[in-house]
C-alpha cells in the first residue's frame, strides 16, 4: 500500500469514530431529555452551552483550525436541538398578538434555541408580491391582503417543526385559525396597550397604526381584537416586563405541559 492510501486508511478510521461518538452523543442528548423530563426539569439550561463556549474557547484558542472546529461544533450543537425540538415539538408553533407583542422576535430567540425553520408570513409576503406591508395596504388593500395572509397558511400545513410568526390581523379570520391549528399550536402573545406603545412608537412598518400611534387608540383596537385572539390561542404568554428569552422559557413550559405536548 502506497503512502497515499496509507492515509487515506487512517483517515477512514477516524471517520469511523468520529460517526460512533456522534451516535453515542446522539443517545445521551435522548437520556438528558429523559432526564428533565422525569425530574421536570426546565429543557433549557442555557448555561450549559455558555460552559461548553468557554470551554473550547480556552481549548483550542492557539490550533490553526479554531474556526472549522468551531464550525463543526456549532454544527453538532443544533443538530442536537433538532433532536430535542423533534422530540418536544411533533408540530408547528404559530404565534398569533397585537402588532408589538413580540411575534418576530420571539420567533428568531426560538429558531435560535432549538434550530426550528421559521417562517415570517409577512417577510414572505412582500417578498412574493415584491412590496412592502404597507405598500400592499395601499395599493390593494387589507382585504386582498388578508387573503394572502389565507393562502400562506394552507399552504404551510405540509410543515412541521415550525415557527410560524402571523402578522397581527391573521388570526381574525375564522378559517385562518382553523388552518392554523391542522398543524400547530396556536400561541397567543399579550402585552398592554402602554407596553406596545412604547415598543413600536419610533417604526413606520405598521400601516394599521398610521395616524393613530398612541396608547388610547392601541387600546381601542386591542379591545375590538382580543375576543379573537382568545378564542384562537391554544397557550397564552404575558409578554409585559418579561425579557424574550423568559417569554421563550415561559412558552416552552407550557406547551410541554402533558396534554400540549403531542399534537392530539
Ligand atoms: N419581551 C420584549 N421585551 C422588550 N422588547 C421587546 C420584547 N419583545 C419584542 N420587543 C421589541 O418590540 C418591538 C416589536 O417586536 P416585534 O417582534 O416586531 O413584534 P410583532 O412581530 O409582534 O409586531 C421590537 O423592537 C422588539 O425588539
Ligand atoms: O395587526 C395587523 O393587522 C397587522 C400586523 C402587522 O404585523 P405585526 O403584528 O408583525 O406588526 C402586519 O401584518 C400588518 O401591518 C397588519
Ligand atoms: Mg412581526
Amino acid at each position: 500500500m502506497n503512502e497515499l492510501e496509507q492515509f487515506r486508511e487512517q483517515v477512514a478510521a477516524c471517520d469511523e469514530k468520529i460517526m460512533e461518538m456522534l451516535i453515542r452523543r446522539n443517545q445521551l442528548v435522548e437520556k438528558i431529555m429523559d432526564y428533565k423530563e422525569r425530574h421536570q426539569l426546565p429543557v433549557l439550561q442555557l448555561q450549559q452551552e455558555e460552559k461548553q463556549n468557554r470551554y473550547w474557547g480556552e481549548k483550542l484558542f492557539d490550533n490553526r483550525h479554531k474556526e472549522e472546529l468551531f464550525a463543526v461544533f456549532e454544527c453538532i450543537r443544533r443538530n442536537s436541538k433538532k433532536i430535542q425540538a423533534r422530540r418536544l415539538f411533533d408540530y408547528n408553533i404559530v404565534l398569533i398578538g397585537f402588532m408589538g407583542v413580540g411575534k418576530t422576535t420571539v420567533s428568531g430567540c426560538l429558531s435560535r434555541l432549538f434550530a426550528l425553520d421559521v417562517v415570517e408570513m409577512d417577510q414572505v409576503i412582500a417578498e412574493r408580491e415584491a412590496m412592502s406591508i404597507p405598500d400592499i395596504f395601499a395599493a390593494c388593500g387589507e382585504e386582498y391582503f388578508r387573503d394572502l395572509e389565507t393562502a400562506l397558511l394552507v399552504e404551510l400545513q405540509s410543515r412541521k417543526h415550525t415557527v410560524i410568526s402571523c402578522g397581527g390581523g391573521a388570526a381574525l379570520r375564522e378559517r385562518n385559525v382553523a388552518e392554523m391549528k391542522k398543524n400547530g399550536k396556536v400561541v397567543l402573545l399579550t402585552a398592554t396597550p402602554q407596553t406596545i406603545y412604547q415598543r413600536v412608537k419610533d417604526s413606520e412598518d405598521r400601516p394599521l397604526l398610521k395616524g393613530r400611534k398612541n396608547v388610547e387608540a392601541i387600546a381601542r383596537l386591542m379591545e375590538e381584537r382580543r375576543e379573537k385572539y382568545e378564542a384562537a390561542a391554544d397557550i397564552l404568554i404575558c409578554t409585559d416586563e418579561k425579557s424574550v428569552l423568559q417569554v421563550c422559557e415561559e412558552l416552552i413550559q407550557q406547551l410541554t405541559k402533558e396534554g400540549i405536548q403531542k399534537n392530539v
